[in-house]
């Protein structure tokens, strides 16, 4: 079975406005592309996907996935779910078999994280890694794509997973400082400081 990425990118000149107050323009746009970096990076490592596209309208962000080894994906329709449901389509009808959609500002997420959130959708229709404080969806594994609708935006951790309850699908949760530690307001940016460390910490006693 076929297992792809989709990470969904903005177009630079309009990313992390709520940061808009501390950082200028292109130092937001720097921080996505470092973090889309990391996010490739990490996917690529845990080998756990065979495929990564990265669906934006913006010709730089597409240009810096595809030097960086990702597939890049030109937004079909605007707007955020409207431009995952149409590469979702395009996927399934493609013969994908399961979709992680992935957001790009995870600055510490881990190969670890890629390869648990595989292992869970081999007994899960849809795997759910929640945001930091549970209201988000930082990441959302799918077997097979789109099953069930994307309802990114406020509140949608609550919206994806009623909708796989609703549906009946077998669904359960991803939680880790990897998975849950999305960038988009500046107390993330002072958090991002201090659970770096406890992230090390974190893996050195697993494998010690
Ligand atoms: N391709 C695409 N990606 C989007 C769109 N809207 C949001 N995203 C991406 O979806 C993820 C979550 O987006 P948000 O947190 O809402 O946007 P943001 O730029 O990170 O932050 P804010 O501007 O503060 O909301 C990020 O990877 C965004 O780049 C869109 O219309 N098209
Ligand atoms: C878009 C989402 O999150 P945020 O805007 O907080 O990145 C989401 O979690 O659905």
């Amino acid at each position: 079975m076929t297992y792809k990425a989709l990470i969904p990118v903005k177009r630079l000149t309009e990313v992390k406005s709520r940061l808009a107050p501390h950082l200028s323009q292109k130092q937001r746009a720097d921080l996505v592309l470092e973090m889309l970096r990391h996010v490739i990076d990490a996917l690529q490592t845990s080998n756990a996907l065979d495929a990564i596209l990265v669906v934006s309208a913006d010709p730089h962000v597409l240009a810096q996935a595809s030097a960086w080894g990702a597939q890049p994906s030109p937004e079909e329709v605007p707007g955020h779910n409207e431009a995952l449901h149409a590469a979702a389509i395009r996927e399934r009808n493609a013969g994908t078999g399961a979709l992680l959609t992935i957001s790009a500002d995870l600055p510490l997420l881990h190969p670890d994280d890629i390869r648990q959130m595989r292992n869970l959708a081999e007994e899960h229709a849809v795997v759910l890694a929640p945001s930091r404080d549970g209201t988000g969806t930082n990441a959302l594994l799918t077997r097979p794509p789109l099953a069930i609708p994307y309802r990114f935006g406020p509140g949608s951790f609550q919206l994806h997973r009623e909708a796989a309850q609703d549906l009946g699908l077998q669904h359960t949760l991803y939680t880790s400082i990897g998975s849950a530690l999305d960038i988009d307001v500046i107390d993330d940016l002072t958090a991002l400081k201090y659970l770096k460390a406890e992230a090390v910490r974190n893996r050195n006693s697993l494998v010690s």
